[in-house]
């Protein structure tokens, strides 16, 4: 087997949600295709170390707060890389163009440049995941809030429809519902149920328990495909079988598992340890203000559920 190459590169999110690519430069492999700008670990040096001396390289910017985000392994002809991406929140000085490259802010979910790097597809999917997603729970607080809320709501809301107490037609009503306030608005409507119920049903995607995720032998035909995951077993087989993401849980103590012990923030981190292909929300007892304390421990975002609805 050759060396595997390590290479950390970094999506600089700027104020409005845009993203940064650059374009290769003349000479080197894939030259004028479009990356994330970043390169290859030296000896010694920590992935977060590498991706602030690369940065200030190749961009002459010095990175302020950078989170750990996914991996990527991908064997190319010219090199077999493991990417560590990175999302650069905040940074001082003004971009420059220090290896003759291009850059461009690019809107989630909406690419205007082309080539990108192949390995660098999953990211582009992930960009587009919003780092907060809801998860009703009306059997809880009653399906009217839940429906207020979207109603009232002006984003763009990813909702995950979690219903578990719902038989096959009110469960159809309820994501009717959902998506009639939800889809106005650019968001997404995700169900946690079994995929041959949602045929016909006006939604984006489909969300698998963990059981289901043990059981499924094929990613199921939906634009999104998430599931539930515990271990870091349970989130190898949601990236093996084609996830989009994976709801890791729970963090803290939730009264859905009153039975269970919560992982705590140290315990979702080792979960992660050795990367993750596919963006990882943390789930559990979490409101709106575990989000930066969500990232710096490598997720994604955070899932909410009694959350969401306050
Ligand atoms: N920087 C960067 N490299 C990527 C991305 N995706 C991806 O597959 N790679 C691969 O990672 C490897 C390292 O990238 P690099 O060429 O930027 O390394 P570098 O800045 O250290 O350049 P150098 O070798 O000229 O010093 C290349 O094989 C590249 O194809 C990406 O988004 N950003
Ligand atoms: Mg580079």
């Amino acid at each position: 087997m050759s060396k595997i190459v390590e290479v950390v590169a970094g999506a600089l999110i700027g104020a409005d949600g845009r993203f940064l690519l650059g374009s290769r430069p003349e000479g080197k492999p894939y030259a004028g295709y479009w990356e994330f700008p970043g390169g290859k670990i030296e000896p010694g040096e920590t992935p977060y170390a590498a991706l602030a001396r690369e940065l200030h390289e190749e961009m002459g910017i010095t990175v302020r707060h950078a989170t750990p985000w996914m991996t990527k392994h991908f064997v190319y002809e010219h090199a077999t890389v493991f990417l560590r991406f990175f999302r650069v929140w905040a940074w001082d000085g003004e971009l420059h163009a220090r290896e003759g490259q291009s850059f461009s802010w690019q809107t989630p979910g909406v690419l205007s440049v082309e080539p990108m790097l192949p390995a660098n597809g999953p990211v582009l999917r992930a960009l587009a995941i919003p780092d907060l997603v809801s998860i009703t729970c009306a059997y809880e607080i009653g399906a009217d809030a839940v429906l207020d809320a979207l109603a009232a709501s002006t984003t763009a809301r990813w909702v995950i429809v979690r219903e578990p107490q719902l038989d096959r037609d009110a469960l159809a009503a309820f994501v009717e519902q959902v998506a009639a306030r939800v889809h106005p608005k650019g968001g997404k409507v995700i169900v946690n149920g079994d995929p041959a119920w949602l045929a016909g049903l006006p939604v984006d995607g489909v969300h698998l328990t963990a059981a289901r995720l043990a059981e499924a032998r094929e990613r199921p035909a939906f634009d999104w495909v998430g599931a539930s995951v515990h271990s870091a077993a349970e989130l190898e087989r949601a990236a093996e079988l084609g996830c989009d993401y994976a709801l890791l849980g729970h963090v803290k103590p939730t009264p859905t598992h009153p039975d269970r012990a919560p992982l705590g923030w140290n315990g979702f981190a080792s979960l992660l340890a050795n990367g993750t292909p596919i963006p990882v929300l943390a789930l559990g007892g979490l409101g709106v203000d575990d989000l930066l304390e969500a990232r710096v421990h490598g997720a994604h975002g955070i899932a909410l559920m009694r959350g969401a609805w306050r």
